[in-house]
């Protein structure tokens, strides 16, 4: 039987306001198979059931409605199997679980509930209504490979529901508003990524969503994305900056003066210098190069489609940026583009292509969102074998010695 030992975090003060004790969580003693145990008003970390190999942490960080679930689905499927919530667990769980990897969505960590967020004036990308003493307790737990209570909050009520018992999986992902805020929680992570939706099109799409699919009214649209954008601007947004990849989609520039947010140019920031991740190149690394692979080999309408790839700064980093505007007619076709790039990190010729192929239904399968999501899907899968594969050596390295 394992023995489990809790840690209590202490009520705290954050930018002036008392973190409160807001999440009931059952603190039980874990056994498999057992149950038993008493309700608390402590977050707790749970120390048992040590993994035999420490998790990779990945933070993505995006504002609402900006494509993070759709993310997460094409990530998942890299790594192969369906990602289910956690069985027999709260039906509003937010958490996603496959054989390899674990998605938690940090709105698990909202510190108050909507009515207390109402009460106290505070939108939910304020860190005011986030715990982020419990975020980082209970990412560094699952780090080292322990199991976590981690509390719930339901998106359907708005409260704050008992905890879901999390264990330390291969990969960690955790989702987000705020995964590269805090210092200390950025600093768990081995890989990060911003989604960078700019105004106009995180607009269109909300239309979409929330005009077409749930009957909101184009007033109310606006009036939400107005309420929430000091906030954005103050804490979400600033992030970008610690990303170690950023995916920027903005407003094409094929079609002048376009304002439908239907064909997008979607840019793929990504950092130089780090140890497990090699950037994307076109043709030739370290070039600059403009690319137009419309025409007997890739069937393009209008606007056709233009590559961009070269060396950038971005918040005085060195990065390497590559670019697509425009929109794919035909994604069998996408292998032509697909030969033409280079550290994909792939396992076979054609892999970016069959993935995307296998979700095309997916939203931006025909654009530079699809494509550069996928990439990273498979860059995270490469990362994560160099990293599995450094710490195996490791010991063995040691032994020689
Ligand atoms: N690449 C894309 N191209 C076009 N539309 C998109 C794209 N990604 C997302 N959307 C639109 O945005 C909506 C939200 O996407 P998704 O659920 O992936 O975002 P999210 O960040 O997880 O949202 P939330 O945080 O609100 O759950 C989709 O239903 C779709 O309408
Ligand atoms: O920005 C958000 C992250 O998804 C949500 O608005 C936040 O989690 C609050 O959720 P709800 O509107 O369901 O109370």
């Amino acid at each position: 039987m394992a023995v489990c030992t809790v840690y209590t975090i202490p009520t705290t003060t954050h930018l002036g306001f008392t973190q409160k004790k807001q999440v009931f969580i059952y603190n039980r003693s874990f056994k498999r198979g057992g149950g038993g145990g008493s309700f608390s008003t402590r977050p707790c970390v749970i120390t048992c059931s040590a993994g035999e190999s420490q998790t990779v942490v990945i933070g993505l960080a995006a504002d609402s409605g900006c494509g993070k679930s759709t993310f997460m689905r094409r990530l998942t499927s890299v790594f192969g199997g369906a990602a289910e919530p956690p069985t027999g667990g709260n039906p509003d769980s937010n958490t996603l679980i496959s054989e390899m990897t674990t998605v938690i969505c940090l709105d698990d960590y909202h510190s108050l509930d909507r009515k207390g967020r109402k009460e106290k004036g505070v939108t939910a990308l304020d860190p005011r209504a986030n715990n982020f003493d419990l975020m980082y307790e209970q990412v560094k737990a699952l780090k080292e490979g322990k199991a976590v209570e981690k509390p719930i909050y339901n998106h359907v009520t708005g409260l704050l529901d008992p905890p879901e018992l999390i264990q330390p999986p291969k990969i960690l992902v955790i989702e987000g508003l705020h995964p590269m805020y805090d210092s200390r929680v950025r600093d768990l992570l081995d890989f990060s990524i911003y989604l960078d939706i700019s105004n106009e099109v995180k607009f269109a799409w909300k239309i979409q969503r929330d005009m077409a699919e749930r009957g909101h009214s184009l007033e109310s649209i606006k009036a939400s994305i107005e309420a929430r954008k000091p906030d954005f601007d103050a804490y979400i947004d600033p992030q970008k900056q610690y990303a170690d990849t950023v995916i920027e989609v903005l407003p094409t520039q094929l079609i002048p003066e376009d304002n439908e947010g239907k064909v997008l140019r979607v840019k793929l920031i990504q950092k130089e210098g780090l140890t497990y991740f090699n950037p994307v190149y076109l043709f030739d690394e370290g070039s600059t190069i403009t690319w137009i692979p419309c025409g007997r080999k890739l069937t393009c309408s209008y606007p056709g489609i233009k590559f961009f790839y070269g060396p950038d700064t971005y918040f005085g980093n060195e990065v390497t940026l590559l670019e697509m505007d425009g929109q794919f007619d035909r994604l069998d076709e996408l292998i032509y583009v697909e030969s033409h790039l280079s550290n994909l990190s792939t396992k076979f010729y054609g892999e970016v292509t069959q993935q995307m192929l296998k979700h095309q239904d997916f939203p931006g399968s025909n654009n530079g969102t699809g494509l550069f999501q996928t990439i990273i899907g498979l860059k995270i899968r490469d990362l994560y074998e160099q990293i599995v594969a450094s710490r195996s050596a490791a010991p063995a390295a040691a032994g020689k010695a």
